[in-house]
């Protein structure tokens, strides 16, 4: 017989989960193609009815191309999977970790069945969106919402899911450390090039996304207090406090740009481009640019490609010295605080949770481990709303009258 249970209950009136006997964690993302073959049918998962036009995807075709067909993001996340067992078999946390992508292999239906085939029924699940959003946190949400369903497992398997972490020390510090690295590089490319005085701009960079989706990113109680949108705002604290650690960044110019805009041209996407903006930047008599990807966790596809190769491109053609600030990836603060994060919620053998308060260093934080109604809400063609987990108003999984 399978057991019910009722994703609305264990939570208080924060959104914080009450630790619980979590069996396995799910490291969920996006998955990429792994040779010149799978391209195309994964351009096609990703954007299945959202309307990206073809030109579109034969140009992003040709950026996996050009690197034999290969995303680096698959072997990132078998890294990072890797790291994260490591850490928590040194600390002696017994949870098993599956990895599983919305468009390309392993998917992540097949990883709940594989999971359930080994008898694990309670699973807390890593997305590996840092922020809020429909495509970071919310979209993570739907696929074990409809995955759960698809496989007939939601009556069986219980998916919880572990909180956006752009706020922690996790995601953040790995940031502060490369960006003074990048500073140097960009104050010794500059002295070389006879202009130890130039000027440098910190230039935050993050993944474009439709206005709509920016607008609705968060619960309204939240959105309804800020000046500008949720995602936005967000990725502000985090530069804020990015540059509030970095001595060298002091009396620097800084600014938040978007990369990566795809979607039909007349649909409103966050702006400036980073491209647009570097024009602007070095109209404005700027030397040198250190670009920080504070959106990612990986130095994946958008990574290598719209920064490494356009966004430097663009630096070469305007003279400015460029340098590129490296993603998270498998640093030890990442993992080791990541890991941090899952003790949050793990209920250890004594009964008392692993890890008491929570870790938040950026303004905006700590964020909820189960999300508010209407959180980031995107409705599908039809109009509906599909289904999720881990949020006040989800339905997979509550006990059929
Ligand atoms: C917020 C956000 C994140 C960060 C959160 C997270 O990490 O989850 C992210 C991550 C990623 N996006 C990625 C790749 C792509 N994103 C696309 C399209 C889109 N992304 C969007 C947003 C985001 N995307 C949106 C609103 C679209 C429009 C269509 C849609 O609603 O889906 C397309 C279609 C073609 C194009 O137009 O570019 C591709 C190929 C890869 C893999 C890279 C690799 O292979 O190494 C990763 C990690
Ligand atoms: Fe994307």
């Amino acid at each position: 017989m399978s057991q019910s249970f009722d994703p609305r209950q264990g939570y208080d009136q924060n959104g914080r989960m009450i630790p619980k006997a979590y069996d396995a964690l799910l490291l969920a993302s996006f998955g990429g193609p792994e040779g010149q073959d799978d391209v195309l049918p994964f351009l096609r998962n990703v954007t299945g009815g959202r309307g990206i036009p073809d030109e579109r995807l034969e140009e992003v075709a040709v950026h996996y191309r050009k690197n034999g067909g290969i995303s680096p993001i698959n072997e990132q996340n078998r890294a990072l999977k890797a790291a994260l067992e490591s850490e928590l078999a040194g600390r002696g946390i017994n949870l098993p970790i599956y990895w599983g992508n919305r468009n390309w292999h392993p998917f992540v239906n097949d990883t709940l069945k594989q999971l359930a085939d080994d008898g694990h029924r309670k699973v807390l699940m890593l997305g590996t969106g840092a922020y809020a959003g429909y495509s970071a946190c919310r979209q993570y949400r739907e696929d074990l919402g409809m995955g759960l369903l698809a496989t007939g497992l939601d009556h069986e398997v219980e998916v919880d899911k572990l909180r956006q972490f752009f706020d922690t020390p996790a995601f953040v510090q790995p940031f502060v450390q490369g960006l003074r690295q990048s500073l140097a590089s960009v104050r010794t490319q500059l002295e070389a090039a006879g202009k130890a005085e130039g000027e440098i701009k910190i230039v935050f960079v993050t993944h474009s996304i439709p206005l709509s989706d920016a607008n609705a990113a968060g619960p309204e109680e939240i959105r309804a207090a800020q000046s500008e949108n949720l995602y936005t705002v967000q990725h502000r604290a985090v530069a804020q406090y990015i540059l509030s650690q970095v001595q060298e960044a002091a009396g620097l110019e800084h600014s938040l740009v978007y990369q990566s805009r795809s979607g039909a041209p007349h649909t409103p996407w966050l702006e400036p481009d980073i491209n647009d903006a570097l024009q602007a930047d070095a109209a404005a008599g700027v030397d040198g640019v250190v670009v920080v990807p504070i959106g990612f966790i990986s130095d994946h596809m958008e990574v290598l490609w719209d920064l490494d190769t356009e966004a430097k491109d663009t630096c070469a053609e305007l003279g400015l010295a460029f340098d590129r600030v490296a993603t998270p990836g498998t640093h030890q603060a990442f993992v080791s605080g990541l890991v941090d994060l899952i003790e949050e919620r793990l209920l250890g053998a004594d009964g008392k949770a692993l890890r008491e308060g929570r870790q938040s260093v950026v303004a905006g934080g700590p964020w909820f481990d189960v999300c508010r109604p209407g959180c980031c809400e995107k409705r599908a063609l039809d109009g509906t709303l599909r289904p999720t987990i881990a949020a006040v108003d989800s339905e997979v999984g509550v006990p059929q009258a």
